[in-house]
């Protein structure tokens, strides 16, 4: 039989500026050309997944066959006023289940990721764990995410739909 070879996804983010830009995961993964950063909505490829921490719907092997992921690189302080006016956009929004930050700043605290570990949380669920370890592998703190959410990240993608991942999500919160 064929070994199935793993499709990389397009990663984007849009970037608002918020951060400081010597701490900011999303501009390192653009200067690792691991991602396309643009400062302008429409440059979101139509259809794309959004990460959005506040979406009704979570992220689920089910959204595998899209090709474009998207993150919202913006201080967490305008989290809840960013997301809501990118929904006239008709992206697909999607929420990630509990995982445990581990870059530096949040280290320990749920739900709480930087871009890089959305996206390699995204990449994890969605089935390419190889792309998932290559945008990490450029953070000297990448591998704990994966090794601390590696129980979880598992079983999220084995499930069916998002449902699923809801309930496999109460069973680590
Ligand atoms: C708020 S920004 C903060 C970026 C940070 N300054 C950095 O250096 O990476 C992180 C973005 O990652 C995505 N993200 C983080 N946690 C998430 C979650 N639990 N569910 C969905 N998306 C999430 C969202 O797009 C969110 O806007």
């Amino acid at each position: 039989m064929k070994k199935q070879i793993d499709k990389d996804y397009h990663l984007h983010i849009f970037h608002a500026k918020q951060c400081d830009p010597k701490k900011c995961t999303g501009k390192k993964m653009a200067r690792f050309d691991l991602a396309r950063i643009f400062d302008k909505v429409q440059k979101i490829p139509r259809g794309s997944i959004l990460l959005d921490p506040m979406a009704k719907q979570a992220l689920s092997p089910a959204d595998k066959n899209e090709q474009n992921i998207t993150v919202l690189d913006c201080s967490w302080e305008t989290v809840e006023e960013v997301f809501p006016h990118l929904m006239r956009l008709h992206l697909q929004h999607r929420a990630l289940p509990y995982l445990v930050a581990t870059n530096p700043v949040n280290f320990g605290r749920p739900f709480k990721l930087t871009s890089v570990e959305a996206f390699a949380a995204a990449l994890y669920i969605l089935g390419n764990k190889k792309q998932a370890e290559r945008i990490l592998s450029k953070f000297n703190w990448g591998h704990v995410f994966l090794d601390m959410n590696k129980e979880p990240l598992e079983d999220y993608s084995k499930a069916k739909d998002s449902n699923e991942i809801i309930k496999i999500q109460s069973e680590y919160m």
